[in-house]
């Protein structure tokens, strides 16, 4: 069954009972004075891809962080497929995972080896299967046996992604994932998550400046500005909004404080 199958029918996944893959409410991070995340709520429904945009210093990393339970929150609450984080983290890190390209794994290790202690940590089963399975779909077999520091960086960031999709997670949370690849691997790269998402209907959220990305893939945008949620609609919807006919040019709009009524 796939996800629109899910989304179209009254399979269990859809029904009330099955709690949000993401839910944050009043979420709050200060760093010393700095507000980094000022009160934000929202709610990620399973099997969706939700694009976190923002320019720099908007707070998308430290949502992320929050959400994963490596960063405290200074107040506010986030759950985790029903799960409180992060005192419940111990019952959900094994079903999520986590790509950056900013994120190195240790140099002198080879791609495999690298592959297989996060395999072991995950514990997941058929490890050998599971690595040969990851290199054929996203292309690693060619550097699998090199030294992880000895990769160019569109190799990392496959590499990266290998890493992240290692135990089958139910929610991906993406920063960057297509960060210095070309065009062409990029766009393959998309391919491979949203077949990844509707074949085991699970949920991705995803920061990126990249709009031609968050237009493809994503169902669903949350934008940010100085630590609050700006909007959060479909793409569709938040075109229309603003009276555009791209995310780059809403972007722009959002980033250089015009707002949606000037817009028009
Ligand atoms: N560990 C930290 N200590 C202090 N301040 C921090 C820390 N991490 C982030 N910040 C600050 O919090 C704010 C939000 O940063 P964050 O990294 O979440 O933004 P971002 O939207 O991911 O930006 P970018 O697109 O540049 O990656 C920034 O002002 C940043 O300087």
């Amino acid at each position: 069954m796939t996800a629109d199958d899910i989304k179209q029918s009254n399979h269990p996944l859809r029904s009330p009972d099955v709690p949000a893959a993401i839910a944050v409410a009043h979420l709050v991070k200060v760093y010393k004075t700095n507000r980094a995340v000022d009160d934000i709520s929202f709610s990620i429904a399973r099997g969706s891809i939700t694009g976190l945009l923002g320019g720099n210093g908007a707070g998308k990393t430290t949502t992320i962080a929050m959400i994963m339970g490596l960063v405290l929150p200074t107040s506010g609450k986030v759950s985790v497929l029903g799960h409180a984080m992060p005192e419940r983290a111990a019952d959900v890190l094994g079903r999520m995972n986590f790509e950056s390209p900013y994120v190195d794994m240790p140099m002198r290790l080879t791609v495999r080896q690298n592959l297989t202690v996060f395999g072991k940590l995950y514990a997941v089963r058929n490890l050998r299967e599971r690595i040969a399975q990851l290199a054929s779909d996203l292309d690693l077999t060619d550097f699998l046996d090199r030294a992880s520091g000895k990769l160019s960086a569109g190799q990392k960031t496959r590499v990266a992604l290998a890493k992240a999709l290692i135990n089958e997670p139910e929610l991906l949370l993406l920063d960057e994932p297509t960060a210095s690849l070309d065009p062409d691997t990029a766009d393959w790269i998309r391919g491979h998550l949203e077949a990844y998402c509707r074949s085991h209907n699970a949920t991705i959220l995803l920061a990126s400046h990249n709009m031609l990305e968050v237009e493809r893939l994503c169902d669903r945008v949350i934008i940010m500005k100085k630590g609050r949620v700006e909007d959060d609609d479909s793409p569709a919807g938040i075109l229309q909004r603003y009276n555009r006919t791209t995310l780059e040019d809403v972007f722009l709009d959002v980033a250089r404080g015009r707002d949606r009524e000037a817009a028009q």
